[in-house]
Protein backbone atom coordinates (compact mmCIF):
# COMPACT_ATOMS: atom_id res chain seq x y z
CA UNK A 1 0.00 0.00 0.00
CA UNK A 2 1.07 3.34 -0.70
CA UNK A 3 1.08 5.70 2.70
CA UNK A 4 1.70 8.60 3.47
CA UNK A 5 1.61 9.67 6.90
CA UNK A 6 1.19 13.73 7.93
CA UNK A 7 3.50 14.29 11.04
CA UNK A 8 7.29 12.73 11.37
CA UNK A 9 7.19 13.17 15.18
CA UNK A 10 6.95 10.62 18.12
CA UNK A 11 3.68 9.04 16.75
CA UNK A 12 3.99 9.49 12.98
CA UNK A 13 7.61 7.75 13.24
CA UNK A 14 5.99 5.13 15.51
CA UNK A 15 3.22 4.05 13.11
CA UNK A 16 6.13 4.37 10.09
CA UNK A 17 8.55 1.86 12.13
CA UNK A 18 6.08 -0.95 12.18
CA UNK A 19 4.68 0.15 8.87
CA UNK A 20 7.99 1.12 6.14
CA UNK A 21 9.08 -2.58 6.42
CA UNK A 22 6.24 -3.51 4.57
CA UNK A 23 4.24 -0.77 2.32
CA UNK A 24 5.52 2.31 0.49
CA UNK A 25 5.51 4.70 2.91
CA UNK A 26 6.40 8.00 3.18
CA UNK A 27 6.36 10.79 6.01
CA UNK A 28 5.75 14.23 5.65
CA UNK A 29 6.59 17.25 7.90
CA UNK A 30 6.77 21.07 8.10
CA UNK A 31 10.26 20.70 10.18
CA UNK A 32 13.10 20.41 7.39
CA UNK A 33 16.10 19.45 10.12
CA UNK A 34 13.86 16.42 11.07
CA UNK A 35 12.95 15.92 7.56
CA UNK A 36 17.06 15.71 7.14
CA UNK A 37 17.93 13.70 9.87
CA UNK A 38 15.29 10.90 8.69
CA UNK A 39 16.66 10.73 5.16
CA UNK A 40 20.06 10.72 6.00
CA UNK A 41 20.10 8.32 9.48
CA UNK A 42 16.35 6.71 9.02
CA UNK A 43 14.23 6.72 12.53
CA UNK A 44 15.26 5.04 15.77
CA UNK A 45 12.69 3.53 18.00
CA UNK A 46 14.09 3.07 21.67
CA UNK A 47 11.83 0.03 23.87
CA UNK A 48 11.27 -0.07 27.65
CA UNK A 49 13.76 -3.10 27.64
CA UNK A 50 16.45 0.01 25.62
CA UNK A 51 16.87 -2.08 22.63
CA UNK A 52 17.31 0.75 19.32
CA UNK A 53 16.23 -0.11 16.14
CA UNK A 54 16.50 2.04 13.40
CA UNK A 55 14.34 2.03 10.24
CA UNK A 56 15.00 3.14 6.78
CA UNK A 57 12.21 5.36 5.51
CA UNK A 58 11.82 8.37 3.15
CA UNK A 59 10.80 11.86 4.46
CA UNK A 60 9.71 14.72 2.78
CA UNK A 61 8.65 18.45 3.56
CA UNK A 62 5.14 18.94 4.04
CA UNK A 63 3.39 20.21 0.60
CA UNK A 64 6.25 18.53 -1.53
CA UNK A 65 4.73 16.92 -4.63
CA UNK A 66 4.73 12.42 -3.59
CA UNK A 67 2.03 11.41 -5.97
CA UNK A 68 -1.76 10.16 -5.12
CA UNK A 69 -1.39 7.80 -2.31
CA UNK A 70 -3.60 4.59 -1.31
CA UNK A 71 -3.98 5.99 2.49
CA UNK A 72 -3.14 9.26 4.11
CA UNK A 73 -2.58 8.80 8.11
CA UNK A 74 -2.78 12.33 10.23
CA UNK A 75 -0.56 12.09 12.90
CA UNK A 76 0.10 16.15 13.17
CA UNK A 77 -1.37 17.95 16.77
CA UNK A 78 -5.32 18.51 16.21
CA UNK A 79 -4.24 22.78 15.79
CA UNK A 80 -2.58 21.67 12.87
CA UNK A 81 -4.92 19.14 10.74
CA UNK A 82 -6.47 21.62 8.70
CA UNK A 83 -3.77 23.01 7.43
CA UNK A 84 -1.41 20.08 6.62
CA UNK A 85 -4.02 18.20 5.21
CA UNK A 86 -4.56 22.08 3.09
CA UNK A 87 -0.81 21.85 2.01
CA UNK A 88 -1.11 17.90 0.97
CA UNK A 89 -3.89 18.05 -1.30
CA UNK A 90 -1.78 16.68 -3.78
CA UNK A 91 -1.69 12.72 -1.69
CA UNK A 92 -5.80 13.01 -2.75
CA UNK A 93 -7.27 10.84 -5.43
CA UNK A 94 -10.90 9.83 -5.85
CA UNK A 95 -9.99 6.64 -3.97
CA UNK A 96 -7.34 7.56 -1.57
CA UNK A 97 -8.43 7.45 2.43
CA UNK A 98 -7.82 9.15 5.63
CA UNK A 99 -7.15 8.10 9.22
CA UNK A 100 -7.16 10.43 11.77
CA UNK A 101 -5.82 8.60 15.23
CA UNK A 102 -4.92 11.85 16.92
CA UNK A 103 -6.88 12.47 20.00
CA UNK A 104 -9.24 15.00 20.89
CA UNK A 105 -12.48 15.66 19.41
CA UNK A 106 -12.44 17.76 15.95
CA UNK A 107 -9.78 16.38 13.57
CA UNK A 108 -12.57 14.75 11.41
CA UNK A 109 -14.26 17.71 10.94
CA UNK A 110 -10.61 19.33 10.03
CA UNK A 111 -10.51 16.22 7.45
CA UNK A 112 -13.72 16.45 5.63
CA UNK A 113 -13.40 19.81 4.46
CA UNK A 114 -11.24 18.23 1.65
CA UNK A 115 -12.45 14.55 2.21
CA UNK A 116 -15.94 12.83 1.46
CA UNK A 117 -16.79 11.48 4.99
CA UNK A 118 -17.35 8.45 3.73
CA UNK A 119 -13.26 7.79 3.07
CA UNK A 120 -12.51 9.21 6.72
CA UNK A 121 -11.36 6.72 9.08
CA UNK A 122 -11.58 7.65 12.61
CA UNK A 123 -9.80 6.02 15.58
CA UNK A 124 -7.23 6.01 18.81
CA UNK A 125 -3.98 4.56 19.45
CA UNK A 126 -2.77 3.02 22.43
CA UNK A 127 0.57 3.17 22.04
CA UNK A 128 2.86 6.24 23.77
CA UNK A 129 5.84 7.05 21.96
CA UNK A 130 7.70 10.25 23.55
CA UNK A 131 10.19 12.47 20.79
CA UNK A 132 13.92 11.90 21.97
CA UNK A 133 15.24 14.54 19.57
CA UNK A 134 15.79 14.43 16.09
CA UNK A 135 14.23 10.43 14.23
CA UNK A 136 14.61 8.95 17.62
CA UNK A 137 11.93 8.11 20.11
CA UNK A 138 10.82 5.82 23.32
CA UNK A 139 8.17 3.53 22.74
CA UNK A 140 6.94 3.46 26.25
CA UNK A 141 3.60 1.74 26.29
CA UNK A 142 1.63 -0.92 23.61
CA UNK A 143 -1.59 -1.38 22.99
CA UNK A 144 -4.42 -1.67 20.51
CA UNK A 145 -5.31 0.41 17.51
CA UNK A 146 -9.48 1.16 16.95
CA UNK A 147 -10.56 2.00 13.72
CA UNK A 148 -13.71 2.70 12.46
CA UNK A 149 -15.56 4.58 9.82
CA UNK A 150 -16.28 8.09 10.39
CA UNK A 151 -19.58 7.35 8.17
CA UNK A 152 -20.88 4.12 8.05
CA UNK A 153 -22.35 2.65 5.06
CA UNK A 154 -20.83 -0.86 3.36
CA UNK A 155 -18.17 0.58 1.56
CA UNK A 156 -16.34 2.39 3.97
CA UNK A 157 -16.69 -0.58 6.32
CA UNK A 158 -15.41 -2.47 3.46
CA UNK A 159 -11.95 0.05 3.29
CA UNK A 160 -11.62 -0.04 6.70
CA UNK A 161 -10.66 -3.50 6.76
CA UNK A 162 -8.73 -3.05 3.99
CA UNK A 163 -6.69 -0.57 6.07
CA UNK A 164 -6.40 -2.92 9.39
CA UNK A 165 -5.75 -6.06 7.48
CA UNK A 166 -2.79 -3.38 6.26
CA UNK A 167 -1.94 -2.25 9.58
CA UNK A 168 -1.89 -5.93 10.70
CA UNK A 169 0.32 -7.22 8.36
CA UNK A 170 2.72 -5.24 10.10
CA UNK A 171 2.43 -6.13 13.14
CA UNK A 172 0.05 -3.80 14.89
CA UNK A 173 -2.69 -4.83 16.61
CA UNK A 174 -6.28 -3.77 15.38
CA UNK A 175 -9.84 -3.64 15.92
CA UNK A 176 -12.49 -2.60 13.86
CA UNK A 177 -15.04 -0.64 15.61
CA UNK A 178 -18.47 -0.46 13.45
CA UNK A 179 -19.69 1.97 16.20
CA UNK A 180 -16.39 3.64 16.85
CA UNK A 181 -17.74 6.63 19.39
CA UNK A 182 -17.87 4.92 22.65
CA UNK A 183 -14.12 3.99 21.86
CA UNK A 184 -13.16 7.90 21.24
CA UNK A 185 -15.17 8.58 23.97
CA UNK A 186 -12.90 6.74 26.24
CA UNK A 187 -9.93 7.97 24.92
CA UNK A 188 -11.13 11.33 25.23
CA UNK A 189 -11.47 10.86 28.95
CA UNK A 190 -8.43 9.21 29.21
CA UNK A 191 -6.71 12.13 27.74
CA UNK A 192 -8.80 14.82 29.69
CA UNK A 193 -7.56 13.05 33.37
CA UNK A 194 -3.86 12.37 31.96
CA UNK A 195 -2.37 14.86 29.67
CA UNK A 196 -2.64 18.27 31.27
CA UNK A 197 -2.37 17.04 35.07
CA UNK A 198 0.79 15.39 33.98
CA UNK A 199 1.70 18.55 31.93
CA UNK A 200 1.36 21.10 34.87
CA UNK A 201 3.09 18.32 37.44
CA UNK A 202 5.99 17.61 34.87
CA UNK A 203 5.31 13.92 35.67
CA UNK A 204 5.52 10.70 33.88
CA UNK A 205 2.12 8.89 33.43
CA UNK A 206 2.39 5.97 35.85
CA UNK A 207 2.61 9.38 38.61
CA UNK A 208 -0.94 10.16 37.96
CA UNK A 209 -2.01 6.71 39.30
CA UNK A 210 0.32 5.96 41.78
CA UNK A 211 0.46 9.76 43.60
CA UNK A 212 -2.57 9.66 45.69
CA UNK A 213 -3.21 13.46 45.25
CA UNK A 214 -2.85 13.15 41.66
CA UNK A 215 -5.08 10.55 41.27
CA UNK A 216 -7.74 11.95 43.61
CA UNK A 217 -7.58 14.81 41.23
CA UNK A 218 -7.82 12.92 38.32
CA UNK A 219 -11.20 10.80 39.51
CA UNK A 220 -13.08 14.62 39.84
CA UNK A 221 -11.70 15.24 35.75
CA UNK A 222 -13.36 11.69 34.98
CA UNK A 223 -16.13 11.93 36.74
CA UNK A 224 -16.70 15.31 35.20
CA UNK A 225 -16.36 13.80 31.43
CA UNK A 226 -18.47 10.81 32.29
CA UNK A 227 -21.14 13.43 33.23
CA UNK A 228 -21.00 14.93 29.92
CA UNK A 229 -20.22 11.84 28.22
CA UNK A 230 -23.81 10.29 29.27
CA UNK A 231 -25.77 13.72 28.07
CA UNK A 232 -24.03 13.41 24.75
CA UNK A 233 -25.20 10.23 24.70
CA UNK A 234 -22.62 8.16 25.76
CA UNK A 235 -23.04 5.79 28.83
CA UNK A 236 -19.80 5.29 30.89
CA UNK A 237 -20.06 3.42 34.60
CA UNK A 238 -17.77 5.76 37.12
CA UNK A 239 -15.69 2.40 37.82
CA UNK A 240 -15.08 0.97 34.54
CA UNK A 241 -13.95 5.01 33.26
CA UNK A 242 -11.59 4.83 36.37
CA UNK A 243 -10.42 1.40 35.61
CA UNK A 244 -9.65 2.49 31.59
CA UNK A 245 -7.83 5.45 32.83
CA UNK A 246 -5.99 3.44 35.49
CA UNK A 247 -5.28 1.03 33.12
CA UNK A 248 -3.41 3.34 30.69
CA UNK A 249 -1.36 4.96 33.70
CA UNK A 250 0.21 1.54 34.37
CA UNK A 251 0.51 0.40 30.72
CA UNK A 252 2.32 3.69 29.94
CA UNK A 253 4.12 4.35 33.46
CA UNK A 254 7.20 5.33 32.36
CA UNK A 255 6.10 7.46 29.46
CA UNK A 256 5.62 10.69 29.00
CA UNK A 257 1.97 12.54 27.97
CA UNK A 258 2.46 13.96 24.27
CA UNK A 259 0.83 17.49 25.97
CA UNK A 260 4.12 17.09 28.26
CA UNK A 261 6.32 16.80 25.16
CA UNK A 262 4.75 20.19 23.73
CA UNK A 263 5.33 21.63 27.13
CA UNK A 264 8.85 20.83 26.93
CA UNK A 265 9.11 22.14 23.40
CA UNK A 266 7.07 25.44 24.16
CA UNK A 267 4.57 24.58 21.53
CA UNK A 268 0.74 25.04 21.70
CA UNK A 269 -0.90 22.28 22.95
CA UNK A 270 -4.57 20.11 22.15
CA UNK A 271 -6.19 21.53 25.31
CA UNK A 272 -8.91 22.92 23.47
CA UNK A 273 -9.59 19.46 22.48
CA UNK A 274 -9.43 17.81 24.99
CA UNK A 275 -10.43 19.39 28.43
CA UNK A 276 -11.87 22.22 26.80
CA UNK A 277 -14.69 19.79 24.61
CA UNK A 278 -15.67 18.64 27.80
CA UNK A 279 -16.29 22.09 29.32
CA UNK A 280 -17.98 22.91 26.11
CA UNK A 281 -20.30 20.60 26.17
CA UNK A 282 -21.10 20.86 29.76
CA UNK A 283 -21.90 24.30 29.49
CA UNK A 284 -23.92 22.81 26.44
CA UNK A 285 -25.90 20.54 28.55
CA UNK A 286 -25.75 22.84 31.85
CA UNK A 287 -23.33 20.26 33.42
CA UNK A 288 -20.83 22.19 35.80
CA UNK A 289 -17.02 21.31 34.96
CA UNK A 290 -14.80 23.26 36.98
CA UNK A 291 -12.22 20.89 37.28
CA UNK A 292 -11.80 20.42 33.35
CA UNK A 293 -12.32 24.59 32.93
CA UNK A 294 -9.61 24.88 35.30
CA UNK A 295 -7.52 22.60 33.53
CA UNK A 296 -7.88 24.66 30.23
CA UNK A 297 -7.14 27.98 31.89
CA UNK A 298 -4.04 26.73 33.50
CA UNK A 299 -2.40 24.92 30.48
CA UNK A 300 -3.55 28.09 28.57
CA UNK A 301 -1.91 30.17 31.29
CA UNK A 302 1.53 28.39 31.23
CA UNK A 303 1.81 28.59 27.02
CA UNK A 304 1.70 32.27 27.58
CA UNK A 305 4.41 31.72 30.23
CA UNK A 306 7.13 29.94 27.57
CA UNK A 307 9.24 33.00 26.93
CA UNK A 308 9.72 32.58 30.76
CA UNK A 309 9.88 29.14 31.56
N1 LIG B 1 2.71 10.89 21.73
C1 LIG B 1 1.81 9.98 22.11
O1 LIG B 1 2.11 9.08 22.90
C2 LIG B 1 0.43 9.98 21.56
C3 LIG B 1 -0.02 11.01 20.77
N2 LIG B 1 -1.28 10.92 20.21
C4 LIG B 1 -1.79 11.97 19.35
O2 LIG B 1 -1.14 11.85 18.07
C5 LIG B 1 -1.02 13.15 17.45
C6 LIG B 1 0.47 13.41 17.15
O3 LIG B 1 1.15 13.46 18.40
P1 LIG B 1 2.74 13.40 18.52
O4 LIG B 1 3.30 12.50 17.50
O5 LIG B 1 3.02 13.17 19.96
O6 LIG B 1 3.11 14.90 18.13
P2 LIG B 1 4.53 15.51 17.68
O7 LIG B 1 4.46 16.96 18.02
O8 LIG B 1 5.63 14.67 18.20
O9 LIG B 1 4.51 15.33 16.09
C7 LIG B 1 3.76 16.14 15.22
C8 LIG B 1 4.66 16.51 14.05
O10 LIG B 1 3.87 17.16 13.06
C9 LIG B 1 4.65 18.23 12.53
N3 LIG B 1 3.79 19.20 11.84
C10 LIG B 1 3.21 20.34 12.29
N4 LIG B 1 2.52 20.93 11.31
C11 LIG B 1 2.66 20.16 10.20
C12 LIG B 1 2.19 20.25 8.86
N5 LIG B 1 1.45 21.27 8.45
N6 LIG B 1 2.52 19.27 7.99
C13 LIG B 1 3.29 18.23 8.38
N7 LIG B 1 3.79 18.09 9.63
C14 LIG B 1 3.47 19.05 10.54
C15 LIG B 1 5.31 18.79 13.77
O11 LIG B 1 6.39 19.66 13.45
P3 LIG B 1 6.71 20.86 14.50
O12 LIG B 1 7.26 20.19 15.72
O13 LIG B 1 7.71 21.68 13.77
O14 LIG B 1 5.41 21.56 14.78
C16 LIG B 1 5.77 17.50 14.45
O15 LIG B 1 7.01 17.04 13.93
C17 LIG B 1 -1.62 14.14 18.46
O16 LIG B 1 -2.98 14.35 18.16
C18 LIG B 1 -1.50 13.40 19.80
O17 LIG B 1 -2.44 13.81 20.76
C19 LIG B 1 -2.09 9.83 20.40
C20 LIG B 1 -1.67 8.80 21.18
C21 LIG B 1 -0.42 8.82 21.88
C1 LIG C 1 -2.88 8.13 26.58
C2 LIG C 1 -1.69 9.02 26.41
C3 LIG C 1 -1.46 9.87 27.61
C4 LIG C 1 -0.52 8.09 26.28
O1 LIG C 1 0.18 8.15 25.19
C5 LIG C 1 -1.85 9.86 25.18
O2 LIG C 1 -2.70 9.60 24.36
C6 LIG C 1 -1.00 11.06 24.95
O3 LIG C 1 0.16 11.07 25.37
O4 LIG C 1 -1.52 12.01 24.36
Amino acid sequence: MKIAILGAGAMGSLYASYLAPIHDVTLLDSYEPQVEKINADGITKIENDRTETTFSVNAVLSGTDIGIQDLVIVFVKGIHTYEAMKENLGLLGPGTLVMTLQNGAGNNRDIAQFVPKERIIVGTSSHNSVSMGLGRFYHSGCGPTNIGPDFLCEESLRDVKLVAAALEESGLDVNIMEDIQKVLWQKLLVNCGINALSTLMQCKIGEIFTNPFLWDLCKKIVYECVMVAEADGTYFDRKEALQIVRHVCENDAEGYASMYQDRQNKRITEIDRINGVVDGLGRDYGICTPCNHMLVTQIHAMEQLYPNL
